[in-house]
């Protein structure tokens, strides 16, 4: 049996923070709560937390009961309340060595995050920001596609040579609506089985599996289906 061929070398890496990079699930669910009661969404029973995982973050929104105009006041609390708590965030294990490969592959590396730069920065710690070459962070929650265009134009980088990477359905939609492929984290905030049932083009078991793939020592790695193509969705309004 032939293997099918590599995929090209990626000429730009784009990250998403929370989930991919950071461990900051925990945090999240610790201040939920108190998010809730202050912005009058319904709270989160522990033993919900598995299904909502399944959830893309439209529907987690409708399950909470978040109208559309609450998001962006409530998207801001919790990022100040990360700002104010990042000493408690911390990367997960194998991200520095895997930031370290790739950019020893001369691959640039970009975060792509709706969380605030200053953040994302004090959670990598100097030697793994500097490693950045781009933080397109402050994306609203629904707004990453927008955000990746922009990255795009002013990389010059081709969609189809951006690979993005991220634990989210939107960080999923965001890649699909530019053309880009999808590395799926199966170590994030949204389960591994409902990311892989959207059909990324690649599935991360580990964050070594990124370094690999990019330094194209990996051929193996769950694919589409051959001859399946990329179709870039048109942008939701307001993205
Ligand atoms: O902080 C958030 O809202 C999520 O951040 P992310 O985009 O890096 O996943």
């Amino acid at each position: 049996m032939t293997r099918p061929p590599a995929a090209p070398r990626p000429r730009l890496v784009v990250l998403d923070f929370d989930g991919t990079l950071a461990d900051s699930f925990p945090w999240f669910c610790s201040v939920l709560n108190g998010v809730a009661d202050r912005y009058r969404f319904r709270r989160v029973e522990a033993h919900e937390v598995e299904g909502l995982r399944l959830l893309g973050a439209r529907a987690i929104v409708a399950h909470l009961g978040i109208p559309r105009w609450k998001l962006p006041l409530i998207a801001r609390h919790m990022h100040r309340l990360a700002a104010r708590d990042a000493g408690q965030i911390a990367l997960f294990p194998g991200v520095p060595a895997m930031l370290a490969a790739v950019a020893e592959a001369g691959v640039p590396l970009a975060i792509l995050s709706s969380n605030r730069a200053d953040t994302v920065r004090r959670v990598l710690g100097p030697d793994n920001a500097d490693r950045i070459g781009t933080y397109a962070c402050g994306a609203s929650v629904f707004g990453k596609a927008r955000r990746l265009r922009t990255l795009l134009a002013r990389t010059g980088v081709a969609p189809d040579r951006a690979l993005c990477i991220g634990d989210e359905i939107r960080d999923l939609e965001a890649a699909r609506a530019l053309g880009c492929p999808f590395g799926a984290v199966a170590w994030g905030y949204t389960d591994s089985g409902a990311l892989a049932a959207l059909g990324p083009e690649h599935l991360f078991s580990e964050p070594a599996e990124i370094a690999r793939l990019v330094a194209g020592e990996a051929d193996h790695m769950p694919r589409l289906a051959p001859g399946t193509t990329l179709v870039p969705l048109p942008l939701p309004n307001g993205s």
